[in-house]
């Protein structure tokens, strides 16, 4: 047997550890949810596969994170899903979003930072919900064009993808009727760990709620005001004020400016550029405290040719990877030599 000296076996240890380390350092867990019924544009069901299908696992693995896909939900169709007041299909929508939570939770206690591929945004009440349910404590970074606050008796379209936020914070929970399906629910975010980025298409009747509870936005205003790298240094001031809590970022693709991410529903002139929106998943995986993600509102059917929705798609996986450590100045392995002739 060979004699091996203490030190070469402590050295051998150590570069075990760093790869370790570097294989390890994120575990990632995705869960695609093909759901469109908290909105009324078909084809955004197709939003997961679309993402998947621009190489998200093997670039995420490529990048040295270790990812298992949990694959798709399966979401059974709902009969006589009439309205209750505004809100459209309420028991699809409530149904659905009870999988989702339990998927998130699932993937949570099995140890990965958990990726939501959406669908649409009423899916956030599943995600955030089963978040929280491991980790009580969670802020929310929600990146969108659209604040997502309206409550069932605000809402001007009736989409619960423009609700979602309302269903999930304590201080909103007696303006919220009971829905059928929604009875599961519980408020799980309070007001002030909340931060919006992005925002640039909000309804009167949000801006009210975003006031009164006041809650910390930048909308596309303060992004030109202050850049994005003050935003996000104020984002983080504002989240990790008292202590560090996990993050729950939600991120809807039409934050980004339509001419970068074309193929989604609710499209809005002057977001967040590819760099902006970049800056952002850089940002906060730079915590270390990035916890779980939605991607949300990837919807080829709203794109006119192919090359908008690989465009869309493309940028999807970029933010992802973003998340999870890419850097823009590149990197390298942590026991890397140039090589000798
Ligand atoms: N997730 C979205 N794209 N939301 C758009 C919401 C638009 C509008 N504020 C509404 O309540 O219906
Ligand atoms: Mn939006
Ligand atoms: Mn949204």
């Amino acid at each position: 047997m060979m004699k091996m000296h203490s030190h070469d076996t402590a050295r051998a240890a150590l570069r075990l550890f760093r790869t370790l380390l570097h294989q390890q350092l994120h575990s990632v867990g995705i869960i695609g949810a093909p759901f469109c019924r908290g909105q009324q544009r078909d084809g955004v069901q197709h939003g997961p596969d679309v993402i998947r299908a621009a190489g998200l696992v093997r670039k995420l693995e490529d990048q040295g994170c270790r990812v298992k896909d949990y694959g798709n939900l399966k979401f059974e169709e709902v009969t006589n899903d009439q309205p209750i007041g505004r809100p459209k299909t309420p028991r699809a929508v409530g149904l659905a979003n009870k999988q989702v939570a339990d998927a998130v939770q699932k993937i949570k206690k099995d140890g990965h930072t958990c990726v939501m591929l959406g669908g649409d945004h009423s899916l956030a009440i599943g995600s955030i919900h089963g978040h929280a349910a491991c980790r009580p404590e969670l802020s929310v970074v929600w990146v969108d064009a659209h604040a997502d606050i309206n409550t069932p008796l605000t809402t001007p379209t009736g989409n619960i993808h423009g609700q979602p936020m309302s269903y999930l914070i304590h201080e909103l929970h007696d303006k919220i009727p009971v829905l059928p399906n929604f009875s599961w629910i519980q408020p799980c975010v309070e007001a002030k760990d909340i931060v919006y980025i992005g925002l640039r298409d909000v309804d009167p009747e949000e801006h009210y709620i975003l006031k009164y509870l006041g809650i910390k936005t930048f909308s596309m205003t303060e992004v030109d005001r202050l850049g994005i790298a003050q935003v996000m240094e104020q984002t983080c001031d504002h989240v990790f004020s008292k202590i560090k809590k996990p993050i729950h970022l939600s991120f809807d693709i039409d934050a980004l400016d339509p001419s970068l991410a074309p193929a989604t529903g609710t499209p809005v002139t002057g977001g967040l550029t590819y760099r902006e929106g970049v800056y952002i998943t850089e940002h906060l995986c730079q915590t270390g405290l990035l916890s779980a993600i939605d991607l949300v509102e990837v919807n080829p059917k709203q794109a006119t040719r192919d090359e908008e929705i690989k465009l869309t798609a493309s940028v999807a996986v970029d933010l992802l990877l973003g998340c999870f450590g890419r850097v823009r100045e590149g990197s390298h392995g942590a026991d890397y030599k140039i090589p000798e002739p």
